[in-house]
């Protein structure tokens, strides 16, 4: 079953047409990467899946629900992550959580924000404020809020951004450990090819606000003959097709 289902996006901003008919799914359990040069369309993208950005015309369905109609019950079971995103600043990272945890209706906020921060390694920050934090402590942060609800949808623009390479492994595997074991479906944006290749099952390149290409890391590999998924983004952004 799919738990995204996106239909012909378009948005114009001006004189820009960033997104110029993407259509794409995300079924249960699979994880699908949008990649792209910069001003692609990528995150403008996410954020009409998010509800955050009204297409100008297209379609987005989640979880069965039509996200203009019914934009709610569409993001109960979705949560999303990005190092852009702003906290409440002056909260320490507890009280941050647990306003989300709130926010979210979770039958036991104490219990689940106490796990969150165990599992993201961001105990010993509870008491700091969120403002106060490193850039990498924050995507912790970020990605801990973000997984609160347990959701089946996934969404991350840039999960792993400003995380150190040790961090981002780390990260990468608790991601991809949750996603296996709880059948978590996930949408990601990264400049990281290396991240997409470990984590996810499907690739759709994106230039220009149009899906140029779309396959496994490997199929793409081997269409373009080349080695790997960053020769096939080069490829790609440079305006060159398949072998
Ligand atoms: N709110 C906005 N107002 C005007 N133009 C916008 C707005 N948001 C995005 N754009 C333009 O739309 C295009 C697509 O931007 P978008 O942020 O979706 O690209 P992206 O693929 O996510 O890029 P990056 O890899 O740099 O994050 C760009 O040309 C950008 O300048």
């Amino acid at each position: 079953m799919d738990v995204l289902t996106v239909t012909a996006l378009r948005k114009r901003f001006g004189p820009v047409e960033a997104v110029d008919g993407v259509s794409f799914t995300v079924g249960a359990g699979e994880a699908v990467a949008l990649l792209g040069p910069n001003g692609a369309g990528k995150t403008t993208t996410l954020h009409m899946v998010l509800g955050l950005t009204r297409p100008d015309s297209g379609t987005v369905e989640m979880f069965g629900h039509d996200m203009t109609r019914d934009r709610a019950r569409a993001l109960a079971r979705a949560n999303f992550a990005a190092s852009y995103l702003h906290l409440p600043a002056v909260l320490r990272v507890e009280e941050v959580l647990t306003v989300y945890a709130h926010l979210y209706a979770l039958r036991r906020p104490a219990v689940r924000v106490a796990e969150m921060l165990e599992l993201l390694e961001i105990g010993h920050l509870r008491r700091q404020r969120f403002a106060r934090l490193s850039s990498g402590q924050q995507t912790r942060v970020l990605l801990a809020k973000a997984l609160l609800n347990d959701p089946g949808l996934l969404i991350l623009d840039e999960p792993t951004a400003n995380l150190d390479p040790d961090a981002a492994d780390r990260i990468r595997r608790l991601l991809a450990e949750q996603a296996a074991r709880s059948g978590r479906a996930m949408l990601i944006t990264s400049h990281n090819m290396r991240e997409v290749e470990r984590m996810c099952d499907r690739v759709h390149f994106v230039s220009g606000g149009r899906i140029v290409a779309t396959g496994s890391a490997a199929e793409l590999a081997g269409a373009y003959g080349v080695d790997d998924l960053e020769a096939v983004f080069l490829r790609v952004a440079r305006g060159g097709g398949p072998a």
